[in-house]
């Protein structure tokens, strides 16, 4: 466990020496008032009244009745009351119709809007049956169908085989949110109409008379109280849905009707027989327009035997992209669109990239390997429609699939098809592959060159300009050099070993950090200068694992300016993170003040002590010069790398903190006395001297 950090008072009281030496002791804080005691389990006396609950009581419990719910919470049923809720409305009514004609008994769907903003969808399927209901007396099976959550005929897939619809809320939903809607039957020879508003019948159901059609069709009107009082249908958009459902389905023809006066969009004519025999073939067609490609379409129907469930799908690639998009996939699960794609779309997207690479394998492309699902799908254009019992979507809105059978189908359905696509035209599946393997390639350069910014952009954020890092990028044996001033930097740059000695220089005094507050600390430039050269956080946030070096060394001029500066250094890391002093990796570096030459003879002595033992040493008795260095930057480069940086001649005293806090006062106040040179002799008396060889490099 580290040590708690040095209080704030600690500093204080060394910043004010008038002040007493040592901080009174605190007096313990007095124990808190117990609370008041009360031996609740014996007392008899009735509890205190808890805070009151309001009327918060099984009255307060609601239970919504019939359409009510779906007024009060839209979103649940419709995804919200914008304007894609709002056409979400058409996309109900429209899905029931188009049930009806994939179960094949319509053929026609007719859409229209009129002046009124009124929205008519018609087909000529079974009708929705009119006879009363046998567990609903009174009502019939219409009403019940308009009126009741959770109505329907698709839960038993006897009488839909596959159908977009499923839970039996649909139009119900759409009744619910109308201001008005009619609805007219016409079934076994009779036509039946019911009113509706806001859900509630207007009236019963009644028989107009005979007729020979057969059909159902529903009139309404989105209610402005719901959707606000300017919301209304679009025709493009109702346009976009109806003509897509057409291409889904190659056995229904839907006709749009609009009124011009509504139309604002050139592009959306006023009426239209939309039905498209090539079905997803002829929607990709219209999409890709003249647009070059990869490869012609591949593009199919299968229908399983036997079982229900039908793929269809087209696919191509295009290297310009589609429109403002580089590739789409459009997915669709029983003519119901599923923007958030699921489980056709998996299956889809892997049948496709798993043919792909068997492909570069059997032709001996061994980046076949690189391909990836996003590779495939980045430039195409791709349509899936699939046809299933019971789908399972996300919600009432169906935006996505998540029937896993889907994706076995889809595997199952696809996998033929494309390898016999791929064999057949070995031109187009060359191209095709190379595409894709470039598309990986270009996606693994994108990510190189990503990783490469984000190093880059780290490091210039990281590391201030002055400081010249080290080429090796671990911390281990990496060492960073704090430098007294620009001079001796230049020097120190020169003298070190580029690959794991890095030189920050300091320029001038820095902040006497024993007396600066801890905002004052952070503004201080030479000191976050500093932060930012180590990595590491100031306590409590301090991390060993963050400094980006192994040792730090204060190298500073042998004198008196000199060791002022190191002390500053000394009490702000003790200060700021002392866990850097605990764990050894604060160093003293170890300048000479003096050089001695004897003829071809030199040696260097760090003081006067030194000085004065090699002149009763191997210097006895000879004639002798004695220079003084006068700081750092006087020195050669090379007489700096020698006495002083290259690990195999220097000297370094290691920082070492005393174990008591009383000790450690002392020396911080030694340190950053008035007494400058008293200050001196304590760190040359102090500095731990250890050799390379303790040092371990
Ligand atoms: N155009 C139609 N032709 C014949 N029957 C219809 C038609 N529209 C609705 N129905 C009948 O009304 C039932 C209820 O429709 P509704 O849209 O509320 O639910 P759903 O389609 O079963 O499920 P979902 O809530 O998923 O749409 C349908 O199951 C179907 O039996
Ligand atoms: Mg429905
Ligand atoms: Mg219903």
């Amino acid at each position: 466990m580290s040590k708690p950090a040095p209080s704030d008072d600690l500093f204080s009281l060394m910043a004010s020496p008038q002040e007493p030496a040592r901080p009174e002791p605190v007096p313990a804080p007095a124990p808190a008032p117990a609370p008041a005691a009360k031996p609740a389990a014996v007392k008899a006396e009735p509890a205190a009244p808890a805070p009151s609950s309001g009327d918060y009581s099984a009255a307060s419990i609601e239970v919504l009745e019939g359409l009510e719910p779906v007024r009060k919470r839209p979103g649940m049923y419709i995804g919200g009351t914008d304007e894609r809720a709002l056409h979400h409305l058409f996309a109900e009514v429209l899905d029931n119709s188009m049930d009806e004609a994939v179960a094949g008994f319509a053929k026609t769907i007719r859409v229209e809007l009129d002046q009124d903003g009124f929205l008519t969808v018609f087909d000529d399927g079974r009708g929705i049956p009119v006879d009363p209901h046998p567990r609903h007396p009174g009502k019939s099976a219409l009403e019940v169908v308009m009126t009741v959550l959770h109505s329907g005929g698709k839960f038993s897939g006897k009488v839909y085989e596959t159908s977009g619809g499923l839970h039996g809320v649909g139009v119900s939903v759409v009744n619910a949110l109308s201001d008005w809607l009619d609805v007219t039957v016409w079934r076994e020879g009779q036509e039946w109409r019911q009113q509706f508003s806001r859900g509630q019948p207007q009236g019963p159901i009644e028989l107009i008379g005979p007729t020979k059609k057969r059909g159902t069709q529903i009139r309404f009107r989105p209610d402005p109280e719901i959707f606000g009082d300017a919301a209304a249908f679009k025709p493009s958009r109702l346009y976009r849905m109806a003509r897509s459902k057409a291409y889904l389905f190659r056995g229904v023809h839907i006709r749009w009707k609009c009124d011009p006066a509504r139309i604002t969009d050139p592009n959306t004519p006023t009426e239209a027989d939309l039905h498209f025999p090539n079905g997803l073939a002829d929607f990709l067609a219209e999409r890709v327009g003249s647009q070059e490609t990869v490869t012609p379409t591949f593009s199919g129907r299968v229908e399983r035997k036997g079982e229900a469930g039908a793929v269809e799908w087209a696919v191509t690639w295009s290297p310009a992209g589609f429109g403002d998009a580089d590739g789409f996939i459009q997915s669709y699960c029983n003519t119901v669109p599923t923007p958030d794609g699921g489980t056709h779309e998996a299956g889809f997207r892997a049948t496709l990239t798993r043919g792909l690479k068997a492909y570069a394998e059997l032709v001996g492309e061994k980046r076949g390997g690189l391909i990836t699902a996003e590779d495939v799908i980045a430039n195409a254009g791709a349509l899936v429609s699939v046809f299933i019992k019971n789908p399972e979507f996300q919600g009432q809105t169906k935006d996505r699939l998540s029937s896993a059978s889907a994706t076995r189908l889809v595997e199952g359905i696809l996998r033929d098809p494309f390898d016999h696509w791929l064999t057949e035209s070995p031109k187009q599946a060359n191209a095709l592959l190379a595409f894709v393997i470039e598309r990986a390639e270009e996606r693994l350069k994108r990510r190189k060159d990503k990783e490469v910014q984000r190093a880059s952009a780290t490091r210039k954020l990281r590391l201030p300009g002055k400081l010249a890092d080290c080429s090796q990028q671990s911390s281990d044996g990496a060492e960073l050099f704090l430098v007294e001033g620009d001079s001796a930097g230049g020097s120190a740059k020169q003298a070190r070993n580029r690959a794991n000695q890095a030189i920050l220089p300091l320029r001038g005094k820095i902040l006497n950090v024993a007396s600066a507050a801890a905002d004052k600390l952070r503004q201080n430039q030479e000191l976050s200068d500093l932060m930012l050269a180590l990595g590491a956080q100031p306590h409590p946030r301090f991390r060993v694992e963050d400094l980006r070096y192994e040792r730090i060394v204060i190298m500073t001029d042998a004198d008196v300016d000199g060791a002022h500066i190191a002390s500053l250094l000394i009490t702000f890391f003790y200060r700021t993170m002392p866990e850097l002093i605990r764990s050894g990796r604060l160093y003293l570096a170890q300048p000479p003040l003096y050089r001695i030459t004897s003829g071809k003879e030199s040696a260097y002595a760090r003081d006067d002590a030194h000085k004065d033992e090699l002149l009763a040493g191997p210097f006895k008795g000879k004639k002798v010069e004695i220079g003084r260095f006068k700081g750092l930057g006087e020195m050669m480069p090379a007489q700096l790398k020698e006495t002083t940086m290259d690990p195999s001649k220097r000297t370094l005293a290691r920082v070492t903190l005393p174990q008591s806090e009383d000790e450690i006062e002392d020396l911080v106040e030694r340190l950053m006395g008035k007494k400058a040179e008293a200050r001196f002799r304590f760190i040359q008396d102090n500095a731990a001297f250890m050799t390379a060889e303790e040092l371990d490099v």
